[in-house]
């Protein structure tokens, strides 16, 4: 099986971004703003959970629900005491969307993680999501449009290895090594979209974002290559997440494909444009990832007042 027409390819348009960002309005609470409920970050790399909740928050969610383990919980409550930390089962609490797998490679929380992209509920599946949505797909599981994977390229060929290890029916071919994947990105994502079900979101100097159907990929160029640097990813994971909550908190049903791969596309440009902020117009530099989530506010700030 494999997608046999080539995706039409197409910039993402920003004069679309005040319509998929939510101002909220007199009426709102943090409960109509967007309930993101996050499970990332390990013992083994609490920087993961850190950031992307960091940046969740920054960006302007109802609430953040954490789930981590008592360490973790610990470390969030002090760099980020806006998130409500839990231990326990994620799928008991009530939340819009989630962000998944940064930094979680191993364990209980990917058995957690296993079981959020099991259900319906919308999920951004960064890092140690990413085999495990192959793992799913090839056991007969179909994710959805408002499922939205964002492997690295090197995180795309491990997808492809797990999949035809466990069901190498599901694609007529071999699996990609990562410089397949670098010098064919439009073909890979939609392919891995067409394969899950679910939004794809392939990171890189441009983004490739493939709708759940396989048949459109939106591009992102970015405005910085010193985003290319470890936590970058988390931070957007974090920004992702937010975004998802605050729309599915609008909407009790999935909303079209296309709605997915544009909201994964606004995260990446409100992420390129905070990390525009970080330094003075017209000079670039390097871009920590913690610098970039301080600019957030400020970047949503200006995109809301177009
Ligand atoms: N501060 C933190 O806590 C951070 C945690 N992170 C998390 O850390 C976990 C592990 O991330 P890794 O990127 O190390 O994942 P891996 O160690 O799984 O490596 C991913 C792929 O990159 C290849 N690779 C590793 N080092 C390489 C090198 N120097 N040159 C070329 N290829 C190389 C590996 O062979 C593998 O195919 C992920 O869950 C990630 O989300 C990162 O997001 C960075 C920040
Ligand atoms: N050459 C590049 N130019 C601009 N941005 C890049 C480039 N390479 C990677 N990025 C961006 O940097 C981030 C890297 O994500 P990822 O590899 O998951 O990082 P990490 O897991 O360390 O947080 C993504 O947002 C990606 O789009």
């Amino acid at each position: 099986m494999s997608l046999e027409n080539s995706p039409t390819v197409r910039a993402f348009d920003a004069g679309q971004l005040p319509a998929l960002l939510k101002a909220p309005g007199e009426k709102s609470h943090k409960y109509t703003r967007g309930v993101l409920g996050v499970l990332t970050g390990s013992e083994d790399y609490p920087g993961a959970a850190l950031m992307s909740v960091r940046a969740a928050v920054n960006t302007g969610v109802g609430m953040v629900r954490f789930v981590g383990t008592s360490q973790l919980n610990f470390l969030i409550n002090l760099s980020v005491p806006e998130a409500v930390c839990s231990t326990g089962d994620p799928l008991e609490l009530r939340v819009d969307a989630w962000a998944l797998g940064s930094g979680v490679s191993q364990g209980s929380r990917l058995e957690h993680i296993r079981a959020v992209l099991s259900t319906e509920t919308a999920a951004v599946g960064d890092a140690g999501a990413v085999p495990l949505a192959a793992q799913l797909v090839a056991g007969g599981r179909i994710l959805m449009q408002q499922h939205i994977l964002t492997p690295h390229a090197g995180e795309l060929a491990d997808f492809f290895t797990w999949l035809l290890a466990l069901a190498p029916n599901l694609f007529d071919g071999a699996a990609p090594e990562r410089a397949e994947i670098e010098a064919d990105p439009v073909f890979w994502a939609s392919q891995a979209a067409y394969l899950s079900g679910a939004t794809v979101l392939l990171k890189g100097g441009v983004t490739h974002i493939a709708t759940s159907d396989g048949k459109l990929v939106l591009t992102v160029e970015s405005n910085s290559p010193w985003l290319a640097t470890a936590g970058s990813g988390d931070t957007l994971t974090g920004i992702m997440g937010a975004l998802l909550a605050q729309h599915q908190a609008h909407h009790t049903q999935p909303s079209a494909p296309l709605i997915y791969a544009q909201l994964a596309a606004a995260a990446v440009t409100v992420h390129g444009l905070a990390s525009d902020l970080v330094h003075t117009p017209g000079t670039r530099g390097p871009l920590p990832p913690t610098e970039v989530a301080q600019r957030l506010p400020a970047a949503l700030a200006q995109l809301l007042s177009v």
